[in-house]
């Protein structure tokens, strides 16, 4: 089922949650609302579920008008951070509950109501532990009975907030890739909360990137990585260096005080000899992590610059250059984009050298 959200405002006091929000969330598609937190994810989440009532504006379900309608009748299942299973009932028992408590003519037999719950716990790859109770389960398998439970029932749309926000981030990236999976093979309409952005670009069709109760952007998660609307986007998507002013010239380009470029760490490449475009830098700090190398440079002006590329590539470059802290080298960018200062969209993604 698709939803539209349509000149959507919702404030409580002074605060705007939802400052006049317009989503179109195609039938089968799984979006990540992403943002910082109060940038107003939940609370359009929970006006979608029907849970708060929106001060003006419109939700539709379906191309019908749902904004009014009962939470009970909009046929949406939830999975939150903290989702309580019921701690008496069996597994098996908590994934049927949906279907045992509908109106007599509507609910399944118990033969339909067991194959079922087979099937989702199959689906969630839990069919082994139906006889156990919720405390004798994991959080990342607690969190897979609960979205089991919410699909018991068939909903039409997913809501889920959070759902993996208090487990630890190795069982987070598992839940992740499986959540992605699940979602290919029920495809059902899903709206997916978190202030993680890896964890929105891992799972998303598509992405909405919400600020002070406004959408910044809604895209792929390559769109957005790679061509950020807003310099709040950018920023919010991962490390980046910013330079004020242009900092040397790109071919043809004029310059202009007010624009802002930005170069992610991993689009800088250290050489050893000045070039046209480079910036003059001092090393200070290289930190190895994992497969991954960081290094902090100094510029003439007191300010800092992060580079990051793969360990082996540091190790091959401190060789080749003879680089140690307080080595002189140089910077070229691969890639920057530029943003005229106070947020106007992006006036150029520049593959160029420009520093
Ligand atoms: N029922 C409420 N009454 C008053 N203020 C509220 C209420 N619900 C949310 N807010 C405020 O609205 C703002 C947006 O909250 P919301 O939960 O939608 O943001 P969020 O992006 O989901 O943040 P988080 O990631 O922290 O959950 C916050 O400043 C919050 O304090």
């Amino acid at each position: 089922m698709s939803i539209e959200v349509r000149n959507l405002n919702k404030r409580f006091g002074k605060t705007v949650v939802c400052d006049n929000l317009n989503l179109d969330i195609p039938s089968g598609e799984l979006v990540a609302l992403l943002g910082p937190s109060g940038s107003g994810k939940t609370s359009l989440l929970r006006i979608i579920a029907g849970l708060e009532v929106p001060d003006s504006g419109s939700v539709l379900f379906h191309g019908e008008d749902a904004t009014h309608t009962d939470v009970r009748e909009r046929q949406v299942g939830f999975v939150f951070q903290h989702y309580a299973l019921f701690a008496h009932m069996t597994i098996f028992e908590n994934v049927a509950f949906g279907l045992r408590v509908r109106p007599k003519v509507t609910r399944p037999s118990d033969a339909e109501i067991r194959r079922k719950v087979t099937d989702l716990l199959q689906l969630v790859q839990l069919d082994w532990i139906a006889d156990r109770y919720p405390h004798q389960l994991s959080g990342g398998q607690r969190q897979r009975i609960a979205l089991a439970r919410a699909l018991a029932v068939e909903p039409k749309v997913l809501l889920l907030d959070e759902p993996f926000g208090a487990l630890d981030a190795k069982v987070r990236k598992e839940l992740r890739r499986w959540l992605r999976r699940l979602h290919d093979e029920v495809h059902v309409t899903s709206v997916f909360v978190t202030h993680d952005q890896e964890e929105a670009m891992e799972v998303a069709d598509r992405i909405v990137v919400m600020n002070q109760g406004r959408i910044e952007q809604v895209g792929s998660p390559d769109q957005v990585y790679d061509h950020p609307a807003t310099p709040f986007v950018l920023q919010f998507l991962g490390d980046v260096n910013l330079f004020h002013g242009r900092l040397g010239h790109a071919p043809g380009g004029s310059t202009s005080a007010a624009e802002v470029s930005y170069v992610r760490p991993h689009e800088l490449e250290v050489i050893g000899a000045p070039e046209a475009d480079t910036l003059a830098v001092t090393l200070s700090q290289a930190l190895t992590v994992g497969p991954s190398t960081r290094l902090e440079f100094k510029r003439e002006d007191g300010s800092y610059v992060d580079v990051e590329l793969p360990r082996a590539q540091w190790q091959l470059l401190r060789e080749r250059l003879g680089l140690a802290n307080g080595s002189r080298a140089w910077l070229k960018a691969r890639r920057v984009t530029r943003f005229v200062a106070g947020g106007e969209p992006a006036t150029a993604d520049d593959p160029a050298a420009m520093i």
